[in-house]
């Protein structure tokens, strides 16, 4: 970081929170937002510092008291260095203000419109309005104020002024709505800020963002160190050694009663794997990420390995135990993604935000289309298939996401 962004308490800060309901993956989309939104400000004279909201509340993660603290930290799971916007850990801003509360000049608590405007620009925005922060943040049993995504950023920040905003713009415009009319402070809240949309997602900026987004360095080494250890994958491919093996992204979880049209059923899955591993790269080794409980991991497992052609792993069911306990939930997904980035195929699983992020890395490391953006066809009814999947027969590599300029198969 260079002299001119030094973090302490008399520069800019862009601080953000985001619907507690949002899981991890979707909360990584919003920082890449929020990074735009940045880099659109610093174009201008005035220097801003993207504050980066704790890790709490996360769903589907079941932290232990052993991995509290650490687990709200971004330095647990991404390299923040590389990060293309200068950032600080909430934590770490906080301090800065010697235990007193950090005024935050201006709440923008946004809200959706009900009108999406696909040409939006900043005259587009709608009410724009102060209203009374007494009136309009609920009140405590103590009588404090809470904020409006996230409550617990009450112990640390002090509210002075609040804007209802209803808008469903895009990053690009929101920097410019600050520029305009919120310049005189010197900390900004923008809430709920997973209503932002994406303006520019295929430009450079935010393909920009993404790519600067490394995954914290022991993870990968931990993921590494098994992918060589299990999977005989070896980053060196000269090396004799060296095997491509499939890896599947099974979500099952809430997705099996939410999302129960979006995704197979585990037979109709196991036909799938079992297709991709045997007729479109024919490997022993499959590697299955998921959030399956273990009896549906188990059954999986063995009728996939029941003929004797290939073998399926998991980390946190085939790692060493201790190192195991060396992990948070979190963690772990993240060696599990970084796995399944650096497989020859990968096949995800519809709609989940843990799939997109694969995706992406798998872009970043120039992995061909047809092999990254696909996805667990729901259904194995052949002609069900054939409408969905795209693909002939019983085989569906599904282009999931075409907008992304992928390959036909
Ligand atoms: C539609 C939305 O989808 C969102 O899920 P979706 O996008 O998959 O992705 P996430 O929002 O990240 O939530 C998935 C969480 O479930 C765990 N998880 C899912 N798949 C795996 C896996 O393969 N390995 C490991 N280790 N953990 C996994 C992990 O904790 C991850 O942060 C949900 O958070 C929302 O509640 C909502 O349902």
């Amino acid at each position: 970081m260079n002299d001119e962004l030094i973090i302490n308490r008399y520069r800019r800060y862009i601080i953000y929170d985001v619907n507690l309901s949002e899981g991890f993956n979707l909360r990584r989309d919003v920082y890449m937002k929020l990074a735009t939104i940045v880099k659109e400000l610093n174009e201008e004279k005035e220097k801003w510092i993207l504050v980066l909201p704790e890790w709490t509340n996360v769903p589907h993660w079941n932290i232990s008291s052993e991995h509290e603290q650490s687990s709200k930290r971004w330095s647990t799971y991404f390299d923040i260095n590389s990060f293309d916007v200068p950032t600080v850990e909430f934590e770490d801003f906080v301090k800065l203000f010697d235990g007193n509360k950090v005024p935050i000049n201006f709440v923008l608590a946004l809200e959706h419109s009900d009108n999406f405007i696909e040409d939006a620009t900043p005259a587009d925005i709608l009410d724009i309005h102060e209203v009374d922060i007494t009136r309009n943040f609920r009140r405590t049993i103590n009588g404090t104020i809470i904020s409006i995504a996230d409550d617990s950023l009450n112990e640390y920040l002090l509210f002075e002024r609040l804007f209802r905003i209803r808008v469903d713009g895009f990053d690009v415009i929101l920097s410019k709505m600050i520029n305009e009319n919120f310049l005189s402070g010197q900390i900004i809240l923008i809430s709920n800020a997973e209503i932002i949309s994406h303006g520019q997602l295929a430009d450079f900026y935010s393909m920009k963002t993404r790519f600067n987004m490394h995954i914290e360095r022991s993870l990968i080494n931990a993921a590494d160190t098994f992918r060589r250890q299990y999977l005989s994958s070896y980053d060196d491919v000269t090396n004799s050694l060296n095997e491509p093996y499939l890896c599947i992204h099974l979500r099952r979880g809430d997705f099996v009663t939410t999302r129960s049209n979006r995704i197979p059923d585990l037979d109709c899955a196991i036909q799938q794997i079992r297709f991709g591993a045997t007729n479109v790269l024919d490997v022993r080794n499959i590697y299955i990420a998921t959030d399956a409980i273990d009896a549906e991991y188990e059954y999986v497992k063995r009728k996939l390995e029941g003929q004797g052609k290939h073998n399926v792993y998991n980390y946190m069911r085939d790692a060493d135990k201790n190192e195991l306990s060396n992990w948070s939930p979190g963690q772990i997904a993240m060696i599990d993604q970084w796995i399944c980035v650096n497989s020859e195929l990968f096949i995800g699983s519809m709609d989940s935000t843990f799939t997109f992020r694969i995706q992406e890395e798998r872009q970043k490391y120039h992995y061909p289309p047809s092999k990254t953006f696909n996805a667990l066809c729901p259904r194995c009814d052949q002609r069900i298939m054939l409408k969905l999947c795209r693909q002939n027969e019983l085989w569906n590599i599904n282009i999931y996401n075409v907008k992304m300029g992928i390959d036909e198969l």
